[in-house]
């Protein structure tokens, strides 16, 4: 059914005013207060439309001065998000599945101002999948969140049922199946890398805890803050109650970047690319493997034919990708990093075509390549669509391959000796290889 078709199904039926449900905004005086104090509990916004139908997670609204009552007396809901829809009444939301619950960090940052939009559409999780977004950010960011969820108000998605926004995350990952972590600290100029790793390290320790307390026990969670391979570790170290395997760095945009690479040199059209892997960190040693590569399902080296420029320029090209596009645009790659998360998820929720396979930095843990165990590896996997994956079998190796794979895996074993302190396991040493870099740094 077209998302046109189901949006036009329903109809408005209630007008309702849930002064319970929406805390007054904040004046600049209470802002202030706030930023002095560590985030409290019980803060999150609600914008959904189904704010009427799920009481339980009501919340008190800070006692607002008399002027203010009167000013959010007109303004205590947001539009659209105060009207409520009749779904029982309506035949076609009969075929919905229940309502999911996704949790995005970073919600006001520039790769989850594209990705918000398409987890509301539809094209992510299917168009008979309502879902409800809850949004993480901060102090920095808490009007810029308001705005977010007004764009998406105005965007009348129909399987949008609820947006919240949340500087909490033990609040915001309440039950929350899908959490996407993308909110991280940019390095700044000077900072050592170690220093990149602890600041995030602490980022995503908090929201590891969290999930543990919180989220639904078989969450599945995307980290694509950078430093991604080490935070997941950190992430998931930090949430013994969801298993290790739920947890998964981005390295579908390096993946899709490769596939792009081999489509131009083979002068083909990029769905001709299959079996595309990145091994490794996603930084400048990640190894884009066009030896199991294959295109029009022949391996790509046979089609492309220049060894040279497979081991030298297209292996360059990839891991260098994200810096030379920051070049160009002035900011690190977001459109098509969004584009790259909903591919991650589509692909743990579909089942991939026969033969083919999609990577993903995943915890190794008894994998059949020889790879160091007890770290997130990006590695080929194959989903039946349940949101779990196995391991690729059919993978080959030889020795340029062999070596480049050692060397990412080293970057990360140091990365992991750098967070100690935030794993669980003792004291942090950081020798880091000097060539340590994400993949937008040069
Ligand atoms: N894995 C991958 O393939 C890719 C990963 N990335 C990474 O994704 C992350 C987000 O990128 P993008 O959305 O473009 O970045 P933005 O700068 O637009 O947004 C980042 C968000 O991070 C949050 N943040 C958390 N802690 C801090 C902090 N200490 N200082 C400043 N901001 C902080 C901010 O939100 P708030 O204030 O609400 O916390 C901010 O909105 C980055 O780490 C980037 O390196 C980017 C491209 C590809
Ligand atoms: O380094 C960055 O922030 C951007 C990045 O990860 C990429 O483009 O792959």
């Amino acid at each position: 059914m077209a998302l046109s078709e189901i949006a036009s199904s329903y109809t408005k039926t209630t007008q309702i005013t849930p002064t319970h449900l929406i805390s007054p905004r904040p004046t600049s005086l209470h802002h202030h207060h706030r930023l002095s104090l560590r985030p409290s509990r019980g803060r999150s916004r609600r914008f959904g439309i189904l704010c009427s139908v799920v009481p339980s997670e009501v919340q008190a609204p800070a006692v607002p001065s008399s002027a203010e009552a009167v000013n959010n007396k007109k303004r205590e809901c947001f539009g659209v998000f105060c009207v409520t829809y009749d779904l029982k009444a309506e035949e076609k939301t009969k075929s919905w599945k229940s309502l999911i619950n996704v949790a995005v960090s970073g919600a006001a940052g520039m790769i989850s101002n594209h990705l918000l939009f398409k987890l509301a559409s539809g094209e992510v999780f299917g168009p008979d999948q309502p879902i409800s977004l809850k949004l993480l950010g901060s102090e920095r960011s808490i009007q810029a969140l308001e705005g977010v969820a007004m764009e998406l108000e105005d965007s009348l998605y129909p399987l949008l049922r609820q947006v919240s926004i949340g500087i909490d995350p033990y609040e915001v990952f309440q039950d929350v199946e899908w959490a996407l972590l993308i909110g991280a600290r940019p390095r700044g100029p000077g900072m050592e890398r170690a220093g990149l790793l602890d600041i995030n390290g602490q980022i995503f320790a908090e929201q590891g805890k969290a999930l543990n307390a919180v989220a639904s026990p078989n969450v599945k969670v995307i980290v694509v803050g950078n430093p991604c391979n080490t935070n997941a570790l950190i992430c998931l170290k930090n949430a013994p109650r969801i298993p290790a395997k739920n947890f998964h760095a981005l390295t579908r945009l390096d993946e899709n970047r490769a596939k792009c690479q081999l489509a131009l040199k083979a002068g083909v059209f990029y769905d001709k690319v299959s079996n595309m892997t990145i091994w490794g960190n996603h930084s400048t040693t990640q190894v884009p493997d066009f030896l199991n590569a294959r295109i029009n399902g022949k391996p790509a080296k046979e089609v492309i034919n220049d060894t040279k420029w497979l081991k030298e320029d297209f292996t360059e090209i990839v891991q260098k990708r994200g810096g030379v596009l920051i070049q160009k645009w002035g900011r690190s790659s977001a459109a098509s990093t969004a584009v790259s998360i909903v591919d991650a998820i589509r692909s743990l929720t579909n089942p991939t075509p026969d033969g083919d396979w999609f990577s993903t930095g995943v915890y190794t843990n008894g994998n059949p390549y020889g790879i160091a165990e007890d770290i997130v590896y990006s590695m080929p996997c194959r989903s039946k669509g349940d949101g779990d994956y196995e391991l690729a079998t059919d993978v080959i190796f030889d020795d340029f391959l062999r070596d480049r794979l050692k060397k990412t895996e080293a970057e990360l074993l140091a990365e992991k000796r750098c967070v100690a302190h935030l794993t669980g396991e003792g004291n942090a040493f950081c020798d880091l290889p000097e060539d340590t870099m994400l993949p937008g740094e040069q």
